[in-house]
This record gives structure tokens, C-alpha cells and sequence, in this order.
């Protein structure tokens, strides 16, 4: 699949891809502090891959401790996979905390769409508060864009079908709708001023002025819950040490480049779905920075 798309030479991606080894080097070197703020289907996964990538993960949900907590983490991470009124109050009072002393929030909107508790939250977050990334699934991403009535999706047949905390399939990312919506996760970016991710077969990463595409991972990274609770995990622990898009572009990277690598365990060793995550969790902490860049599938989408 990965020849099907034109891979054009770009001053933008390798100026990105020369970052990467920096941006693994910032990590491993000063261990962010990660606080995240989760759902406790994925908590532990999550945990383990922020240790993977060499951060410190740090999981406190209670209204008494959340400030403290953002006054000595290096980012927050809010995931709203399962929320509880205690949670939200929680999400409020961090979040806000976080913004005054100038700490950066990674947003994942998990299950945005679904359901009006999802829905308010989400809006929100994104209304209120400076958030340095957003990460979802495309039916997720683009049920953001709903939220703050983004023009795009008014004026083009873009329904999303948000289909539980898993992507619908006629929003799955592929060769055919990247265009559409590169647009809506550009327009999306700079209309929050923050840096977007709907990942899937292919990732889209903006900042709202540069988009990029990574053509990396494999198909057994949604048979596992939790990869994309890992990812914006990661991706949180990269912001805390690093430039917002460069931090998120060489965390996607990593996350898709460990899954390839994972699979090919798995089916060297004609086993499953289980093993794939131990494995998965192996890769991210094995991957050199030389292999990463290498191994990159990443190009710019032009919208
Ligand atoms: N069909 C696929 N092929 C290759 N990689 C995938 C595929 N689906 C998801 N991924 C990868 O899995 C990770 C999690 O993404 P995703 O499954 O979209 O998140 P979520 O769990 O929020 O729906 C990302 O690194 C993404 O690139
Ligand atoms: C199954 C489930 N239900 C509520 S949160 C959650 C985990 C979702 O994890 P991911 O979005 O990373 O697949
Ligand atoms: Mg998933």
C-alpha cells in the first residue's frame, strides 16, 4: 500500500525527520513527567508506555491532588475514555491550573460524538482552555470539527457515523479521502491553534500550516484497546520535552514504526492479538532514533 501514494521530496519532512533523533534524546534525557487524567480500560497500558519511551507517567484523577500534581508534571494528558462527574471536576480544575502556569494539555477526545456527555465535555475543553494536541481517530477528529461548527463540514458531504470509541469505516483514513480530510484536520488545527492528529491507516498530523501523512503501523494495532490511548500518551510525554509539531510527528512515528515491528513478531511466531501488545510495548522501548528515521513513510499533504 505503501507505493501507492506519491512520497514526493520535501524540504518540510526532512527538516522534521532531522529533528527526530533530538526530539527521542529530549525524552530520554529528562523524563517528563506525565500526568494523565484517564480512562481505566487503558490506564495501565498507558503507564507502560510512557516508561517505554523513557517518560514518567503519572495517573491522578482526584480534585484534591490535580494541581499539585500539574505544578510538577512536564505535561497533562486528559483522556476521556470514561468519565465520571468526580473526573470532570477534576479535568476542570487541571486544565485550568495547567494553562496559568503554562503547561502544555494533550487532549484525547475518545468516543467525541457518541454521546452528549462526551460531546459537552469536549467542546468544552477545546473552547476554554489552550491545548498544545488533540488526538483521535478520524470519526472522533472530525466529530471536534462538528462541535465547533468548522465551515468545511457544512459545506461538504462529511457525516461522520461515530461508531463507539472505535473509527466508523466510512471514516477510516485512506488514499482516497486523504485530501478531504488533510483539509479538515488543517482547518481544524488552525482554527484552535493547536496541533491535530487523526490517526489510522495512514496518520495525519497539522499544526494548522504545515500536514503531514505518515504511512507507517499495521492492521493489528486497532485489535488491541488501547493504541490510541498509548499514542496520545506518548505523544504527551514527547510535548513535554519538545516542540509541539516535532514532538508529535516523531511520537506518531514511533508508535507506528513499534506496531509494524510488533506484528512482525507476532507473525514470525504464528501468534495473536495478546502477545502483539507485549510485543508492541518491547518495540517502543527498543526503537533507536536510526531506525525511526529510516523507516518513516512521511509526507506532506498539500490543502
Ligand atoms: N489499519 C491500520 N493500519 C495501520 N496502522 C493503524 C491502523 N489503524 C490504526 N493504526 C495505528 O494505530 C494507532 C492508534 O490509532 P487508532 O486505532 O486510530 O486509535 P483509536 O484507538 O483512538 O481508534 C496509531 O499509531 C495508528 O497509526
Ligand atoms: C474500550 C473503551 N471504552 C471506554 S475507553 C476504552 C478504551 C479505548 O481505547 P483506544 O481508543 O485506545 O482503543
Ligand atoms: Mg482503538
Amino acid at each position: 500500500m505503501t507505493d501507492e501514494i506519491i512520497m514526493y521530496e520535501s524540504e518540510n519532512i526532512n527538516n522534521i525527520l532531522n529533528e527526530f533523533k533530538n526530539a527521542l534524546k529530549n525524552v530520554k534525557d529528562t523524563t517528563p513527567l506525565t500526568h494523565c487524567i484517564t480512562n481505566f480500560v487503558t490506564v495501565n497500558d498507558c503507564a507502560n508506555a510512557a516508561l517505554a519511551v523513557g517518560a514518567s507517567p503519572i495517573m491522578a484523577d482526584d480534585s484534591e491532588e490535580v494541581a499539585e500534581i500539574v505544578d510538577i508534571a512536564s505535561v497533562l494528558v486528559i483522556n476521556i475514555g470514561k468519565l465520571s462527574e468526580t473526573q470532570v471536576d477534576a479535568i476542570r480544575l487541571s486544565s485550568e491550573h495547567a494553562n496559568k502556569i503554562n503547561k502544555p494539555i494533550v487532549v484525547d477526545p475518545v468516543g467525541a460524538g457518541i454521546s452528549g456527555l462526551r460531546n459537552r465535555i469536549t467542546k468544552e475543553l477545546v473552547e476554554n482552555y489552550k491545548i498544545a494536541a488533540i488526538r483521535g481517530n478520524m470519526s472522533e477528529i472530525k466529530a471536534v470539527a462538528k462541535l465547533i461548527n468548522l465551515d468545511i463540514l457544512n459545506n461538504e458531504n462529511n457525516d461522520s457515523a461515530g461508531k463507539g470509541v472505535d473509527v466508523a469505516e466510512s471514516d477510516i483514513i485512506s488514499k482516497d479521502n486523504l485530501d478531504i480530510n488533510g483539509l479538515i484536520v488543517k482547518d481544524l488545527a488552525k482554527e484552535l491553534n493547536t496541533v491535530i492528529i487523526a490517526s489510522g491507516p495512514i496518520d495525519i498530523i497539522s499544526d494548522g500550516d504545515l500536514t503531514f501523512g505518515l504511512k507507517n503501523g499495521d492492521e493489528m494495532m486497532p485489535l488491541i484497546t488501547g493504541s490510541g490511548c498509548m499514542l496520545t500518551t506518548i505523544i504527551g510525554s514527547y510535548i513535554g520535552a519538545n516542540d509541539a509539531l516535532i514532538g508529535t510527528t516523531a511520537a506518531c512515528t514511533l508508535m507506528a514504526v513499534a506496531g509494524e515491528n510488533a506484528a512482525k513478531c507476532v507473525r514470525e511466531n504464528d501468534l495473536g492479538t495478546g502477545s502483539f501488545k507485549t510485543f508492541l510495548i518491547d518495540n517502543l522501548y527498543k526503537l533507536s532514533a536510526k531506525e525511526l528515521v529510516e523507516r518513516a513513510n512521511l509526507f506532506e499533504i498539500n490543502v
